[in-house]
């Protein structure tokens, strides 16, 4: 068993290395000496995730991205968590989507197939992943008509205070410029209120068309988790943890505030470097 030393805000688990803080309103930050460790804790994290939601609502809905994110996965793929958790009762869904085909190199789709979904015993009818034979708007609307059939039959579940999802766990990535799924600093998506799915077709990193969760539905959620890893996202992190005033302003992952859910920042110490509290831990 992890020992945990509880230093006031300042949590440390000693078995993995692990530096916890909570930071007013920015939710919890982990900060992992290697990547090993943080694929480690991020495993045990989605299963914990995962056996309470199945006990609560029978089923866990969970939103993967793309990127570097989905490698550091890979320990959900093997033991204990090939046995003790329920992959009957996962639904997939992405929280972004490139507008490509399904075997496309740039698909999220087919990153997460091949090197998780593929080795895992999730049920196929279970994983809804956008159709890639339409338009980036024709595919965000129907994405969204898909998300809204399961939030009637409460396979997602509905927020307590609006009519958007609430998945039980969105994971996302952040890029060095801060995005999160597809919405990118600066993007008139950023103002999108109502909508749940929306479309880019003018993406600053390629591909250029792509479609992505709302941040109304991504801070819904009741959990959500970014994963940000190596030196060149540490400003990134900084400004999107400590940042205040001006700096921030359009960064996306600035913009990432579940409204009741729980958001935990999963860092490796390059991309935790800059952060204010980080001396303390070195
Ligand atoms: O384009 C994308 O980038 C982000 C970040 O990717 P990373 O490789 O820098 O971690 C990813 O989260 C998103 O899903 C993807 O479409």
């Amino acid at each position: 068993m992890p020992i945990t030393l509880n230093y006031g805000f300042l949590l440390m688990n000693q078995t993995l290395n692990l530096k916890m803080e909570s930071h007013k309103d920015r939710g919890e930050v982990r900060i992992h000496e290697n990547l090993d460790e943080l694929s480690t804790d991020l495993a045990d994290y989605v299963a914990e995730l995962s056996e309470a939601s199945v006990k609560e609502r029978g089923v866990f809905a969970i939103a993967l991205s793309g990127g570097s994110l989905i490698s550091l996965m890979r320990n959900l793929c093997g033991a204990p968590y090939n046995k003790t958790v329920d992959w009957s009762k996962w639904y997939i869904f992405w929280a972004d989507e490139r507008v490509v085909a399904k075997n496309h190199v740039d698909s999220n789709y087919k990153l997460a197939k091949d090197h998780l979904l593929s080795k895992l015993p999730i049920v196929p009818s279970h994983v809804h992943s956008i159709n890639d034979s339409l338009t980036a708007e024709e595919a965000a609307n129907e994405y969204e008509f898909v998300i809204r059939q399961l939030v009637r039959t409460r396979v997602i579940n509905v927020s307590d205070i609006s009519d958007f999802p609430k998945f039980d766990l969105i994971l996302l990535g952040m890029g060095p410029d801060g995005h999160v799924a597809s919405l990118f600093p600066n993007h008139s998506v950023l103002e999108e209120k109502n909508e749940w799915v929306t479309f880019i077709t003018t993406s600053p990193k390629p591909p250029p068309e792509r479609i992505t969760f709302t941040l109304p539905v991504i801070n819904s959620a009741a959990n959500v988790a970014v994963v940000v890893t190596g030196g060149g996202k540490a400003e990134a992190a900084r400004l999107a943890i400590d940042g205040v005033g001006p700096e921030c302003e359009g960064l996306p992952a600035r913009m990432i505030e579940p409204v009741v859910g729980k958001l935990v920042w999963f860092l490796d110490n390059q991309a935790g470097s800059k952060l204010k509290s980080f001396s303390q831990f070195s």
